[in-house]
């Protein structure tokens, strides 16, 4: 007899639409975007202010409804559930890292961490929180408050809260925008180090090519699109990619590229632009 397991992504959109505003104020921030966030793997998000980076990750999240589409966490498609419901798939299988921290400033480090169980009056797994402690080197720290600690200390007690529930997917927002190198790299390393041993599934919005140089993946993000993407990306290849959003129009991508190659074609004398080197970024 064989068995058929059915394996979800761990979070995932299909053909997502996101349209902000009416008439003359409309904006279609995310555009048909279809995208998986598969256990195991650590996503960075990236494309130029205004892309729709933070659009997909609240959708994704359910912290914001889709005009059109779907988002999934796991098997479950957040639109089929009524609120209640989504504020305990939220709060049970989602973590979630901000920027700014987000610590409640009266809680010691240890209660900050077993807040999102404790809300859901769970029982928190003794040795498992004890073994996060341990990872985010904070064991020495437990009593004190969020604004006894540098931001650095303070962003590790977020990621360890963000994964006391064992989640099935942690949301990352500019985790390392409030933090110095050295700190946002101890930030990454905890979050790569979630994805490597525990088989998390992280998905991260940033501006940083250095911090996206820690995840397996690079999603580039477009006027609402999703238009590139990159497998073992370093600083210097996401930079690149960067920097030919700023030198053409990416919503005329492909068209621009053919344009490119056909005039070529025509004429060798053409002066070389932005658009002809755009491939050396990719992977
Ligand atoms: N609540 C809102 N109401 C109206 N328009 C919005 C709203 N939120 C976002 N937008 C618009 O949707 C588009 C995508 O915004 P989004 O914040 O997702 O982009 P982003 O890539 O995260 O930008 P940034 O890098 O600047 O944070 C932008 O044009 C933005 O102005």
């Amino acid at each position: 007899m064989s068995v058929v397991v059915e394996l979800h992504a761990a979070a995932r959109v299909a053909d997502a639409v996101k349209v902000y505003g009416i008439g003359e104020t409309r904006v279609r921030a995310l555009d048909h975007v279809s995208v998986e966030f598969p256990a195991g793997r650590f996503t960075a998000i990236m494309g130029p202010s205004g892309s729709g980076k933070s659009t997909l990750m609240h959708c994704a999240a359910g912290l914001d409804t889709l005009t059109a589409g779907s988002a999934f966490i796991g098997g479950t498609e957040l639109g089929s559930l009524n609120d209640r419901r989504l504020t305990e798939l939220r709060r049970e299988r989602i973590g979630f890292v901000f920027q700014s921290f987000n610590l409640v400033p009266t809680l010691t480090v240890r209660e900050n961490i077993t807040l999102p169980l404790d809300l859901a009056g769970a029982a928190p797994d003794g040795p498992w929180i004890d073994a996060l402690i341990d990872v985010v080197g904070l064991g020495d720290r437990l009593r004190h408050r969020p604004a006894e600690l540098s931001g650095g200390q303070q962003q590790r007690v977020a990621v360890a809260r963000a994964l006391a529930g064992r989640p099935q997917v942690v949301f990352a927002d500019e985790p390392t925008g409030n933090l110095d190198s050295r700190s946002g790299a101890e930030v990454l390393g905890l979050l790569r180090r979630a994805v490597d041993t525990m088989g998390q599934a992280v998905v991260m919005v940033t501006h940083d090519p250095t911090a996206a140089a820690h995840a397996d993946e690079v999603l580039f993000l477009a006027d609402g699109r999703l238009v590139d993407s990159m497998r073992e990306p370093t600083a210097d290849r996401v930079l690149d990619r960067m920097k030919a959003f700023d030198t053409r129009d990416t919503r005329a991508d492909v068209d621009t590229r053919v344009d490119m190659e056909a005039r070529d074609t025509r004429d060798t004398r053409a002066p070389l632009t932005a658009g002809t080197d755009e491939g050396s970024g990719r992977a």
